[in-house]
Order: structure tokens, then sequence, then C-alpha cells
């Protein structure tokens, strides 16, 4: 699996071609997945292993691409470690008591390997399904998971997030640490597991400044990512909007750091620095266009992912719920023909 094109070009080794997969390449985007779905709520298809391993495989066996990633979501740690919520379709997840004073935080309890044994279960059955193709791992970042906690569900300005930010520091800085308990548990177990990669998502670190993204968030995920530095396999680190904190991401602990459509790749890697590969970043709307614009788009997106010490292929963020599939399979058949060494 060290030997994958996927892990190679995480650790900015050659490669026979640029390996591609896609964010959310599971999901609503395939028809096999919206049957299979059918009458089952989302945390309970997380949490039930043939599930799992069936819905992972779906976009593999669809879409020939360079990996998996384990079908779960963000919250799913957080629901382990006693928090009331569910993940409404067309929302998101919402939380049914929000997470507002010290009081509060005592309903989100550390999360123990035993709570999620049924990822552990996930991820054995489907190392054992996938042969050669690696299988990725992933959390939530501290930040993007307190936004949930504390705002209830999504948001657009996260203005109840920053009140306690700003507010309480102390607070903040205590519920970001249990956060960073729990994803370090969840991680730890996936790898444990047998997955090859895994990935922070902090899809809404974009909402900051810098300044504040340093002081407030990027302790608690350098923890994260710094206490899996022994594990071995590389460490994807995400999020949306970032241009301006793409170099605070990678200082937090990433071998590999995600890149939106807004920041050219070879862009990301000034900023980032020589030392660390980069995934991305196709603009997952560009798949609405027509193929000769796809194709333009992608064949930029790896010339500029030529100039960067490694290169995963991605979309910029996940894939669009009503993307047609056939786009997707094209596209992964356009980046291996074109990027073949
Ligand atoms: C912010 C975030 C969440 N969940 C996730 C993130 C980080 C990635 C990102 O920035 O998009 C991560 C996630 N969620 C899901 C995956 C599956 C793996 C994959 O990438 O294929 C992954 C990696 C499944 C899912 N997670 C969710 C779905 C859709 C629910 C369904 O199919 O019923 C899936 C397949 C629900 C979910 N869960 C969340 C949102 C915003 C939504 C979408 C709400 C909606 O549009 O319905 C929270």
């Amino acid at each position: 699996m060290n030997d994958s094109a996927f892990v190679r070009a995480c650790r900015g080794q050659d490669v026979p071609h640029t390996p591609v997969w896609f964010m959310r390449q599971a999901g609503r985007s395939l028809p096999e997945y919206r049957k299979i779905r059918e009458g089952v709520g989302m945390l309970e298809s997380c949490r039930r292993p043939d599930l799992v391993t069936e819905i992972t495989l779906q976009p593999v066996r669809r879409h020939n691409v360079d990996a998996a990633i384990l079908f779960s979501d963000i919250v799913v740690p957080i629901a382990a470690a006693g928090i009331d919520l569910d993940i409404v379709a067309g929302t998101g997840p919402v939380v049914a008591e929000p997470i507002r004073t010290a009081g509060d935080l005592e309903r989100l309890r550390p999360l123990t390997a035993d709570d999620v044994s049924f990822v552990a279960e996930s991820v054995r059955l489907l190392v054992g399904e996938l042969g050669a193709t690696p299988l990725i791992g992933f959390a939530g970042a501290p930040f993007t998971l307190a936004s949930y906690l504390i705002e209830g569900g999504p948001s657009r300005t996260y203005t109840k997030t920053k009140a306690m930010m700003y507010g309480d520091p102390q607070l903040w800085h205590a519920l970001l640490s249990r956060l960073a308990q729990i994803t370090s548990v969840f991680l730890r177990t996936q790898i444990d597991a047998g997955v090859s990669a895994v990935q922070l998502f902090d899809s809404w670190a974009g909402a900051l400044s810098e300044a504040d993204y340093r002081e407030f968030v990027l302790p608690h995920s350098a923890r994260v990512l710094g206490g899996l530095a022994d594990a071995g396999v590389p460490r994807i680190h995400f999020g949306v909007g970032t241009s301006i904190l793409l170099g605070a991401m990678g200082e937090a602990g990433a071998d590999v750091v995600g890149v939106d459509w807004r920041t050219p790749l070879d862009q990301a890697t000034t900023l980032i620095g020589p030392e660390r590969s980069v995934q991305g970043n196709l603009d997952p709307a560009v798949l609405f266009a027509t193929w000769d614009v796809v194709e333009r788009e992608a064949r930029r997106v790896l010339a500029e992912g030529r100039r960067t010490p490694g290169h995963v292929f991605n979309l910029g963020h996940g894939v669009l719920p009503d993307t047609n599939p056939d786009m997707l399979t094209r596209l992964v058949e356009l980046v291996h023909s074109v990027s073949a060494r």
C-alpha cells in the first residue's frame, strides 16, 4: 500500500501517474448509494459495517479512483461521545442541545476506542476488500466540530462560535482540547485498524483570520496531527477558503495540505513550502459545465500540480449531490492518461 501512487504522491515521491480521488465520492451523486440508503438514517448507516463497506466501495468500483475514503461523517465520534445529534438530509448535522457553557461541556465525554468499535470493524472489512487500493480515514478538526456543537447546526456567520472564542477563551480552549482528544482517538482507531492515510477536515476554518487561527485553533489541530507523527501514515489537512491559512495549516503537522479552487496549486506551494504535498483543486461546480470545459480546467490543475513537490488530484471541496457521476469517471480517466509518466 505504501507503494500506491496515492501514498507516494502524499510523500512527494515520484509516481507512475497523478493519483486522484474525490471528497464525498460516496454519496448522493451515485444512484446505487441512493438505493442502498433508502429508509436508513445517515447515522445508522455509518454505524453498520456492512453498509459502510458497500457504500465505501461503490465509487471505487465505478470510477477507478486511486483511493477509497471511509464512509462516515465528522459528527460520528461526537455522537459516540455522548452528544444527542442528527444528520438531517439537505441540512447537515443538527445538535439537540448546543454547547454554550462549562456545564454543557460535561455532556461531551472523552472518547474511547470501544465507543467507535464499529468504525474499526468497518476499516478491517474494507482493507480486506480493497486489495491494493489504499483506504483514507478521516475526522473533523476541533474548530469545525466546535462550530456545529456551539451553533447547533450549520452556520454562515459563526456568531455564537466566535462569541465563545473571543468572550470566554478559557471555555473555548477547554472545548477544543476535548475535541482534540476525541479526534485523536477516532483517527488512531482507524489507523490501528489499517487505514493508509488520514484526512483532518477543518472545512470551516476559512472563517478565521490567520492571527485568530494561530491563537485559537492551530494548537489544538497540531496536537491531533502531531500526536499521529509516529503512526507512519500520511496526514492530509483540508479546509475551504483557507488561502491565507495554508502556511499555518501545513505547520500544524500535515504531510499534505488540501487546497480549494480559489488558490492555484503552484501558488499554494509557495505559501506552504517545499516539504509538503498538495491536494486539490478543481472547482466542483465545473463538473456542471460541458466536457471540454472540464478537460481544460483539469489540464490546468494538473499543470499547476506539476510545479509542486507532490500532487494528489481532487476537487476543491466535496462532490455536489447533483453531479453527473459519468463526468467523474471520465475525469479519472483523463487525469490518469494526461499525467502518465
Ligand atoms: C462539514 C462536513 C460534514 N461531514 C463531512 C464534512 C467535511 C467535509 C466537507 O467539508 O464537506 C465529512 C464527510 N461526510 C461524509 C463523508 C463521506 C466520505 C466521502 O467523502 O465520500 C465525509 C468525508 C458523508 C456524508 N455526510 C452527509 C451526507 C449526506 C447525507 C445523506 O446522504 O443522507 C453524506 C453522504 C451529511 C452532512 N454532514 C455534514 C454536512 C455539511 C452534510 C451535508 C448535508 C446535506 O447536504 O445533506 C458535515
